[in-house]
């Protein structure tokens, strides 16, 4: 069997800069890393640590411990190579005005919003801006030139600046990490595909909420319709630096 064909992005706007190749399926990808981002999908406390949101509302968080580790290795070999990191945050405004009322599908759908509705001794607690559930996790701080983006839905192309933020540096290639691998994390890929992004998903830096067969139902529309799928060894094999590299030997 021959070996898959590789794709190649738009041209570098970096004078000389050199294409690293993933290894990603279905098909390797030639990647220039500062057209490249690796984004960092709502890592705080509330989908991440214990007494979190996602635990209060009955989630698995068993995962997330490995998760975390394997998106700080991505986000150091992100930054050695010259990859734009950006954060995410997803919540809204501590009188949960952004959040939506009875007229927003989200109010309805919002399993935070739910969790608050049914426990009211939660309320003003859960995606706060400004309140510990909001936060990033301390494992996984934002670093100088980093991005942090707020974001009020799933889709962190939906009511946020990352758009115009990726377009005006050339940015077309992004890497994904975070959770959820079946809400945030692909409804941004998949937005990002109408947009005419390149989405690749690190497998082993995403957690889903929900049962294993939803991340492989995602990890498969991924790969079949909306991007690539890769893992983290393979991201920080592809864009090692000479130091990095040495520094594994
Ligand atoms: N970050 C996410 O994937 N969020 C999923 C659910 C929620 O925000 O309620």
């Amino acid at each position: 069997m021959s070996a898959p064909k590789s794709i190649a992005g738009l041209p570098a706007t970096a004078v000389g800069e050199a294409a690293r190749q993933l290894s990603a399926r279905p098909e390797p990808l030639n990647l220039k890393p500062s057209e490249t981002a690796l984004i960092v999908v709502d890592m705080q406390n509330g989908y991440a640590s214990p007494g979190g949101y996602i635990d209060l509302a009955g989630f698995d968080i068993s995962g997330n411990k490995q998760v975390i580790a394997n998106i700080r290795r991505a986000a150091n070999a992100a930054r050695e190579a010259g990859i734009q990191v950006a954060f995410f945050q997803n919540g809204w405004d501590s009188e949960y005005t952004e959040a939506g009322g009875p007229g927003s599908p989200n109010w309805h759908k919002s399993n935070a919003l739910k969790t608050m509705r049914q426990r009211p001794e939660l309320q003003g607690k859960l995606l706060a801006r400004g309140g510990w559930d909001y936060e990033l996790v301390d494992e996984l701080q934002p670093q100088p030139n980093d991005w942090v983006i707020h974001k009020p839905r799933y889709s962190g192309f939906f009511n946020t600046n990352l758009d115009s933020m990726l377009r005006s540096r050339g940015i077309r290639n992004l890497i994904f990490t975070g959770i959820a691998t079946n809400v945030c994390v692909e409804s941004t890929l998949r937005d990002g595909f109408f947009l005419e992004y390149f989405g690749v998903v690190l497998k082993d830096a995403v957690n889903q909420l929900g049962p294993d067969f939803i991340a492989e139902a995602s990890f498969y529309n991924i790969e079949k319709f909306f991007g690539w799928v890769a893992s983290v060894d393979e991201f920080c094999t592809a864009f090692a630096t000479h130091e990095t590299a040495a520094a594994a030997v």
